[in-house]
């Protein structure tokens, strides 16, 4: 196990990437500097096996990702609270973050699974809740930014993930899986079952890819009507965090589980956010195989939502948010995804200097989240 760390482990965590440490056909560890603890396997990993799938070192959001894009105008175009103010109001039509606010459902391209699912019962959750759910972007930390670059140039992030669909194809086939100690479980890569995942995992990837690439032409389009900014489509960045990938390592073949870790390959673009409040990354991949050619995917939460509610008034949080545009009513709702709910991403930068370096630093001007 390898690890860039910013803090040494607590034990909650340590046990738990222990005990995936010692799971079957677990070949190499890389434990990225945003690791924080989430159900059964920690966010923040990558996990190499050469036949075992670990569904759990996925995550229910499979393919969930940043898509990064520039837009043609500055900062100063956002500088009124009424433009902004207005924009905030458009965006919040055009990409709900939950299906029931979804005015017109918007058609997924032929593309955006590409395949059947191997069970009726996803194949049928694909056309129904996830046609409706295509393009809308989740509660929680998932959100759409607009942020300036060193030049005050305006770009858009958005971190949107596979929704409903992820989480119904994790459950399907890790109910098919073999338990291997009380809480994980693992399927052959060689069996049908494990072929069956590997397919199905593939099209949620896919379909998350080509919806938060629509969120950002549906933000285009109120960005174009409320400020006459266009999209620069040939800049955009897009890279995805929960996935598995064959990939070659020292000259084998290998599983690699990225749950809550970037790809990044030598050259690579990759998208790091840090927090409402806190400057964003696009970076460039080292290539570092130690790490399983990763990195951190975002700044990693410092307290857990439950901690975050309590110790973090609404006072404090719009203090943190101060020249940031957001939907101030919501400031209650959203101080579990205060910035200082997060570490701090400069700490996180530095932690993994040898896995990425920073093309770009952004600061946020306008945020957009579902609670
Ligand atoms: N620029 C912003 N970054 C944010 C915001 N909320 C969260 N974050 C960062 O994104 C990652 C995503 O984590 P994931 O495990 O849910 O994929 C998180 O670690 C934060 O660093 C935001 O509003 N803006
Ligand atoms: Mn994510």
């Amino acid at each position: 196990m390898r690890t860039w760390l910013t803090a040494p482990l607590s034990h909650d965590v340590s046990g738990a990437l222990e005990r995936l440490r010692r799971a079957p056909d677990v070949q190499q560890l890389a434990i990225m500097p945003d690791v924080h603890l989430s159900a059964d396997v920690c966010i923040g990993v990558a996990v190499a096996t050469t036949h075992l799938l670990y569904p759990q070192a996925v995550g229910g959001d499979i393919g969930c990702g940043m898509f990064a894009v520039a837009l043609d105008i500055e900062a100063s175009a956002l500088a009124s609270p009424g433009i902004a103010g207005k924009v905030l109001a458009e965006i919040g039509r055009a990409v709900p973050a939950r299906r029931r606010n979804r005015r017109l459902v918007i058609e997924q391209p032929e593309a955006a699974v590409g395949g059947t699912l191997s069970h009726p019962s996803l194949e049928s959750l694909r056309r129904n809740e996830g046609a409706l759910e295509f393009a809308t972007l989740g509660g929680g930390n998932h959100f759409l930014e607009i942020q300036a670059d060193e030049e005050s140039r305006l770009w858009l992030m958005v971190h949107s993930g596979s929704r409903a669909l992820g989480q119904a194809i994790r459950d399907h086939h890790l109910s098919r899986g073999e338990p291997v100690d009380h809480r994980l479980r693992v399927l052959d890569a060689n069996s049908t079952a494990g072929a069956e995942y590997l397919h199905d995992a593939s099209c949620a990837r896919r379909y998350a890819d080509a919806s938060r690439k629509a969120i950002a032409e549906e933000a285009g389009r109120v960005l174009g009507n409320t400020l006459g900014a266009k999209v620069c489509w040939e800049t955009a960045i897009t890279t995805d965090h929960n996935h598995v990938t064959r990939e070659e390592f020292g000259g084998r073949d290998l599983w690699i589980h990225r749950k809550g870790a970037m790809p990044a390959h030598q050259g690579e673009s990759g998208v790091l956010p840090g927090s409402m409040g806190s400057p964003s990354f696009h970076v460039a991949g080292r290539g570092h195989e130690p790490a399983l050619c990763s990195s951190a995917h975002g700044a990693g939460r410092a307290m857990s939502r439950t901690e975050a509610r309590s110790r973090i008034s609404e006072r404090t949080l719009r203090r943190e948010m101060q020249g940031v545009w957001y939907d101030t009513r919501l400031a209650g709702q959203l101080r579990d995804e205060a910035p200082s709910a997060y570490k701090d991403v400069g700490t996180v930068l530095r932690a993994q200097r040898e896995l990425v370096k920073v093309i770009r630093t952004l600061r946020p001007i306008l945020n957009y989240k579902g609670v």
